[in-house]
């Protein structure tokens, strides 16, 4: 277990002389990774913390800064850090929302190694953590003109509170009555490249000949806003999608036949006749991969609308009347302010002062992080949380507190 040291050690100390002020940089807290003391806060305004990242390579006695993905913590005043597993640094912000104080600074994880591997450069990433029961995203594939986006539409639609659109990125040029940043963001290709050499996309695809992605801040829009996220994308975009650490729920939906396919593309009119020549092309082969490759939890054929709009609302476990009576629960876990933080088999203690909580004793709580899913890309999910009587609970060697 390797727990956050606010102080540094004189050995530490030794190596150098920048960044310890800790005064004139604000709050900071340290953790110690393997050879890597990992450095996290600090800023000019010392009344907050801006969770920028540092790290002090013990062996070479040199400080860097690693490339940081993902979207980080909005400052607090100050935070308790602790690493789990080694491959990621738990950060509880003090004086924030339950829905913002749960972060995740993953330094040694897949996606981490992988993107280290890809960029060339030391780097961490941020993910946001959020309670055991948010739902999954759902992301919905098929060939294009086969009815996807009528079919989310009329979700969109039907349950407004329930779900949220990815917007996605495109580099083609909008049809009519397409709005920028609502049915897609219209980018120029240069830009999207950036971006994705960049980390900013959980999957991007060369689709009929322009480049299609789904950013990072797409997904996080959707969930920051507590709804649930449907990705419309091709198939290369879900095997991405599969192969990254959100846990979706996979549709892939069929024409009732090719003949029909090309109907209803024609019959939409948006595209030229050499582009709806490239869609077919492209249709034979993405029929052939979504209806084989085991990628797709679920396959409909999108025949009558109606028919199939019933089957998808029972996959993702809907009846008619849910809209009425839905109510969008909070969707993080409710992390009380940690005055201190310790990490047990999976366990994070936190003790609570009691003048936080209106009462005059001290509190302990248990922040289970056994069954972590997900992460960067994206939000950590299957953070679980309970209270804890010390007094009786001999099982995390607590003493009582006085
Ligand atoms: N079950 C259906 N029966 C008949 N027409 C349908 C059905 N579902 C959708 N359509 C029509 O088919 C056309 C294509 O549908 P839509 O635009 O939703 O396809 P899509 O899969 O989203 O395509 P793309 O991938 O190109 O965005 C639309 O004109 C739509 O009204
Ligand atoms: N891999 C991705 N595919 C995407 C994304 N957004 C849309 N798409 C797919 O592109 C085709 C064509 O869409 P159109 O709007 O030009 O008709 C369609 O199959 C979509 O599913 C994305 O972000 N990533």
């Amino acid at each position: 277990m390797g727990e956050a040291q606010e102080i540094f050690t004189d050995d530490v100390k030794q190596h150098f002389a920048v960044g310890l002020d800790s005064e004139a940089r604000g709050y900071q807290t340290s953790t110690i990774v393997g050879e890597k003391i990992f450095v996290i806060g600090g800023t000019a305004d010392v009344s907050t913390s801006s969770f920028d990242v540092r790290a002090f390579d013990k062996s070479t006695g040199r400080w860097s800064v690693p490339t940081v993905l993902g979207t980080k913590p909005i400052p607090s005043k100050s935070h308790s850090a602790v690493l789990l597993n080694n491959e990621r640094i738990l950060i509880l912000k003090r004086d924030s929302t339950p829905e913002d104080c749960a972060w995740f600074l993953e330094v040694d994880t897949s996606y981490v190694r992988e993107q280290k591997r890809i960029l060339g450069t030391e780097v961490v990433a941020w993910s946001k953590g959020v309670r055991s029961d948010a739902p999954k995203p759902i992301v919905i594939s098929g060939p294009s003109g086969v009815g996807k986006g009528t079919l989310i539409n009329k979700l969109m639609k039907d349950f407004p509170s329930m779900f949220g659109f990815s917007v996605s990125h495109t580099t083609r040029a909008p049809r009519d009555k397409e709005k920028d940043g609502v049915h897609y963001h219209f980018t120029e290709r240069s830009i999207m490249e950036k971006d994705i050499r960049d980390g900013k996309f959980l999957e991007s695809a060369s689709v009929h000949g322009n480049l299609y992605g789904t950013s990072i801040e797409a997904v996080e829009v959707v969930a920051d806003a507590g709804k649930r996220c449907i990705l419309d994308i091709d198939v290369q975009g879900a095997r991405s999608v599969r192969a990254s650490s959100l846990d979706a729920i996979f549709i892939f939906i069929c024409p009732p036949s090719f003949e029909e396919l090309e109907k209803r593309l024609r019959a939409r009119g948006t595209e030229t006749e050499e582009q709806v020549q490239k869609r077919l092309k492209n249709a034979r082969a993405e029929l052939e991969q979504g209806r084989s490759s085991g990628l797709f939890d679920h396959i409909l054929v999108n025949d009558d609308l109606e028919r199939c709009y019933k089957n998808i609302k029972k996959i993702l476990g809907l009846d008619v009347s849910m809209e009425a009576t839905h109510q969008s629960s909070p969707k993080t876990v409710g992390v009380p302010l940690g005055q201190s933080i310790s990490e047990m088999d999976q366990k994070v203690l936190i003790q609570c002062e009691a003048s936080e909580l209106g009462k005059a004793s001290k509190n302990w709580f248990v922040l289970d992080v056994s069954s972590l899913k997900g992460g960067a890309p994206g939000r950590t999910r299957g953070l679980n949380m309970y209270a804890i009587n010390p007094f009786v609970d001999a099982q995390y060697g607590i003493k009582t507190a006085s």
